[in-house]
């Protein structure tokens, strides 16, 4: 039996928003050297509670301990001073700051009153030696030029030099590839060997039964229960979290594709900073098919799609829907052609945070009918149809007068893909459809998706996640640096050989190729 206290201990944690009981009497126990999995489905506490011993909440009742010692965090400041280390899903790096200015900022060692960068960099360059970053030799590169792995390690190095020993890792694997992936997972290895003790809170079971000792589940605001991962299995947690038996079958493809509808040609487009993130691309996509387009965050997809919603202008090229040229035509325009579009930031793009959830459902839709007669606005309509996203989508709180800045990230995901699909569109763009959304939802989500290529539209379907464009696409355009470097049958590629391509690399075998369009994809091919 161990006597030492345990590094993190917390003790019947309740928080409540209104009417919500985002934490209900939690327990919850992070032993030291260990890494310890925060699961369950959007809504369902996680951020809350991490966010309670990360001194950001006060919780209404009950108590935290850290090496035995009871502690009150009024602030991260606080929770700082503690050891406790957050590194969040939205990174807080200042852009244009030098790697070694952000690790230090607000802490910078000072001699006669001014900044020793010597001494930060010998004390930066002694926790890279001694976990295995390789941060130490970007230290004078502005952090807007390095790939998000690289950034996500700065994040670590920076609480790591504040004198963190414990690390809350929110959803940490959710923008890397695969290969970013893995090199995220030996790290966190490495800091379990060093003594650090983690909590990382993921969607993906696959990660948690990899790298976790224990995993504990909360279901609307409750701990399930806590297990060792070494005696446990996705179908287990899954049920731990749903409730329910969920399917982790590949979907099938029994439709054939139809006519080009929409068609991007040789299309550039310019990023934020003017420079051309989108170089001379080709786009078709056809009725009753999906084109997923695969690509590490940052390599022009964001361009891409809101160059073919109408939200960017182009470059050079040409856009066309049906036969017609449509390349200067704007948003309003394009939706009411039926361009849909679930853009991949919600914070900003997707929904207006301080509105209620009856103005954000209008969103997109305010010159269409029912919402729109005759230059006025039909609340009611509104209202019903916020009504009918909320209960379709499981929307949770089910109540459509709360703001949207109080649902938790996969809660507002699900209302932007109900209000969207809504739309009734002719081509769907979806920019990562799913992040931030839990295994049972990803089921509906995808479900409806595929009915949606089954109805018969043309689907374009923006992912970071392999196992979201093998399991949707029809056919998969890979983007690397602003341009398509291969299209290939979701049939015939690994995720190992998607995530070398997404990182730039060629593979040894060319045959994966599958210029030829479209991909067969009716009954036959799939025999
Ligand atoms: N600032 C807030 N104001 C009001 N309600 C909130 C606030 N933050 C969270 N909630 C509510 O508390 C509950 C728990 O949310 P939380 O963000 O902790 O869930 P989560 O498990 O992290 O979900 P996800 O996997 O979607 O990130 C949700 O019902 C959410 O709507």
């Amino acid at each position: 039996m161990k006597n030492e206290p345990a590094k993190v201990r917390l003790e019947g944690i309740t928080k409540t928003f209104g009417d919500v009981v985002a934490n209900d009497n939690v327990d919850f126990t992070l032993e030291e050297g260990t890494i310890h999995a925060l699961l369950g489905e959007n809504g369902s506490g996680k951020t809350t509670l991490m966010s309670v011993l990360y001194g950001l909440y006060d919780q209404d009742e009950g108590s935290i301990y850290v090496d035995g010692d009871h502690r009150t965090f009024t602030s991260p400041q606080d929770a700082m001073n503690a050891g406790v280390g957050m590194i969040h899903q939205h990174f807080q790096l200042i852009e244009p700051m030098t790697v070694l200015q952000n690790v230090i900022l607000g802490h910078e060692p000072t001699v006669n009153g001014l900044v020793d960068e010597d001494a930060a960099r010998d004390d930066i360059e002694e926790i890279c030696s001694r976990y295995g970053f390789n941060v130490d030799q970007h230290l004078e590169t502005p952090v807007e030029e390095l790939d998000l792995g690289t950034r996500q390690r700065v994040e670590i190095v920076k609480s790591l030099y504040r004198g963190a020993e414990i690390l809350i890792l929110d959803e940490p694997t959710a923008v890397l590839t695969p290969q970013e992936v893995d090199g995220l997972m030996t790290l966190m290895e490495d800091l379990r060997k060093a003594g650090r003790s983690l909590i990382f809170i993921s969607h993906k079971l696959d990660e948690v039964l990899q790298i976790a000792d224990q995993i504990t589940v909360l279901r609307d605001g409750a701990a399930v229960g806590t297990v060792d991962a070494a005696d446990t299995h996705e179908q287990e947690l899954a049920r731990m979290m749903v409730g329910r038996e969920v399917l982790f079958d590949r979907l099938s493809r029994e439709t054939s594709v139809g006519d080009p509808v929409f068609a991007a040609e040789e299309i550039s487009v310019l990023g934020d900073r003017g420079l051309e993130q989108v170089s001379e691309v080709d786009v078709t996509v056809r009725e009753s098919e999906i084109l997923g387009i695969a690509g590490v965050q940052g390599n022009g997809q964001t361009e891409l799609a809101e160059a073919l919603t109408g939200l960017r202008p182009v470059e050079s090229g040409k856009i066309s829907f049906r036969d017609a040229d449509i390349t200067e035509t704007g948003r309003r325009r394009r939706i009411e052609l039926g361009i849909g579009y679930i853009p991949g930031d919600r914070q900003i793009e997707g929904l207006v945070q301080n509105y209620d959830l009856v103005k954000n459902a209008l969103l997109g839709n305010q010159t269409i009918e029912p919402y729109a007669k005759n230059g006025w606005l039909d609340w009611g309509a509104v209202s019903e149809h916020a009504d009918e996203i909320i209960e379709e989508f499981d929307v949770q709180p089910p109540n459509a007068s709360v703001r949207a800045t109080s649902l938790s990230g996969g809660n507002q995901q699900k209302f932007i893909v109900g209000r969207e699909i809504g739309h009734e569109p002719t081509v769907m763009v979806a920019a990562h459809p799913t992040r931030g959304v839990d295994i049972g939802s990803i089921e509906f989500i995808h479900n409806r998706l595929i009915e949606l290529r089954d109805d018969g539209l043309g689907v374009v379907v923006i992912s970071s996640k392999l196992d979201e464009i093998q399991k949707l696409a029809d056919r998969i355009a890979v983007m690397y640096e602003g341009e398509f470097i291969r299209t290939v049958d979701p049939d015939e590629v690994t995720e190992e050989e998607l995530g070398l391509l997404m990182a730039g690399k060629r593979l040894e075998d060319e045959s994966v190729d599958a210029d030829a369009e479209p991909v067969e994809t009716d009954s036959e091919a799939q025999s």
